[in-house]
């Protein structure tokens, strides 16, 4: 068996989603667990209705939740379901809770809402899919991932999973060509309380699913030929890549390279599940495969992050940035839940760069000046290249200037201006 996920872009049309059913069709001999996300844009649209009613705007909160509604029926009967009913208890399920005051923290809040985008999509899909005789199971996820209830990042419970993956999915396909539909992202904790993985965590989800079914493959479908060396919408000369290992994926999803999550290589990996990127507009093409064999001759690979904070923190009498002060700063980080995305120590200075998050970068300056003076700077863009030269990396710097720069043999980053 395999398992496939479709990101948001593969089913934010009516063409596309039929394009899904296209797919689907070419690999009716194979037995199928098949992940989806939101559609489109969805789950920006829900973070915005979470954010109005944390800010007590019930009645903006509302009447965004209203446009998703409206956008998700109409995609529905778009693709020729007239009665969209079955979506009613997904939308009560929000509204119930739009309808309250915020009395517990953001995160969960976020969780409980943001999580109806998955469950919308995969609602719709499953249900078109049927009627266009592609046959599957739709699945709630929340049934079978267990997670903690650190919300908006939370961790896997992989025995209970794995006994749900045992007694629920597996006998769903069982027969050979069957499929089963069902949610990226999102979880429940113990008391049935919706929990997500992490933005972009479909790709996640979709290697536990490959992992608890010892599946031969799991197939990323995006809308790229396959892993290039740089996301094609930053650098023109974007080229493809036919092989990749795991540790160069985990690498650059590591420096920001936002084509696979981070989090989905290990439990590939510790199974030696070979991972497929494709394309859904041309199936046909070759794509990536990224696993265990070692990969010579990778051309560069480039990561740009936009709006970097370069936080420079000085000692205020020059005693040295010790170890008892570093400690302190990432115990600060792991409160807040932000990773510094590089970081350089120097006698009575310590320099992070991270990326332009409002709260936690004034939080952690707030907390960071009880022992340092504090500066920040802001429109900064950290370059990561892998595998770097020297020509191409005074190209690619061109007219900016260096803030900051770092080097291994594999490895190079520079903090640039723009
Ligand atoms: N190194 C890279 N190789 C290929 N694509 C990349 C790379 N870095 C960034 N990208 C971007 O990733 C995009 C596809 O991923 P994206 O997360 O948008 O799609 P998705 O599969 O719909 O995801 P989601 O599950 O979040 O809905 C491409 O359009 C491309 O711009
Ligand atoms: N829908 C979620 C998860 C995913 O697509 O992987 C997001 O946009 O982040």
């Amino acid at each position: 068996m395999n398992v496939f996920k479709f990101g948001g872009a593969s089913v934010s049309t009516t063409e596309r989603v039929h394009n899904v059913a296209g797919i689907l069709r070419r690999y009716a001999s194979d037995t199928l667990l098949v992940v989806i996300s939101a559609m489109g844009k969805t789950t920006n649209a829900l973070e915005k209705v979470v954010e109005a009613f944390y800010r007590k705007d019930k009645e903006e909160a509302l009447r965004l939740f209203e446009g998703i509604k409206e956008s998700h029926r109409a995609a529905a009967a778009d693709l020729g379901l007239a009665d969209t009913s079955f979506l009613n208890d997904f939308f009560t399920e929000v509204e119930w809770l739009l309808h309250d005051n915020p009395v517990r923290d953001f995160d969960y809040y976020y969780d409980q809402v943001v999580c109806v985008g998955e469950l919308l999509s995969t609602a719709i899909v499953s249900r078109f899919l049927n009627e266009q005789g592609v046959a599957n199971t739709w699945l709630d996820v929340r049934d079978i991932i267990r997670t903690d209830d650190n919300f908006r990042d939370a961790r896997i419970d992989w025995e209970y999973t794995a006994q749900r993956v045992r007694d629920t999915v597996r006998p769903l396909l069982a027969a050979p060509g069957a499929i089963v539909l069902t949610q990226g992202f999102i979880g429940a904790t113990d008391g049935n309380e919706s929990t997500t993985l992490g933005r972009e965590g479909s790709d996640f989800t979709a290697a536990i699913f490959a992992n608890l079914l010892e599946a031969e493959g799991q197939t990323i479908w995006k809308d790229v030929q396959g892993v290039m060396n740089a996301d094609p919408k930053q650098y023109e000369g974007a080229q493809w890549i036919r092989e990749l290992n795991y540790r160069e994926v985990i690498e650059m999803a590591y420096y920001g390279a936002q084509v696979i999550h981070p989090k989905t290589i290990k439990p590939l990996q510790n199974k030696g599940i070979p991972l497929y990127v494709k394309s859904f507009l041309d199936p046909e093409a070759e794509g990536t495969i990224i696993h265990n064999s070692q990969v010579n001759g990778l051309p560069p690979i480039i990561v740009y992050k936009r709006s970097q904070v370069l936080v420079e923190l000085s000692s205020r009498d020059f005693s040295f940035v010790g170890e008892g002060l570093t400690a302190e700063l990432y115990r600060i980080f792991e409160t807040l839940k932000f990773r510094p995305n590089l970081t350089q120590n120097g006698a009575v200075s310590f320099l992070c760069v991270v990326d332009d998050h409002a709260e936690k970068v004034d939080a952690l300056a707030h907390h960071a000046a009880q022992y340092f003076d504090v500066q920040l700077r802001r429109n900064l863009t950290l370059l990561t290249v892998r595998h770097h030269n020297d020509e191409l990396v005074s190209r690619l710097c061109g007219d900016s200037g260096i803030i900051l720069k770092q080097q291994t043999p594999e490895t190079l980053q520079v903090l640039l201006t723009q």
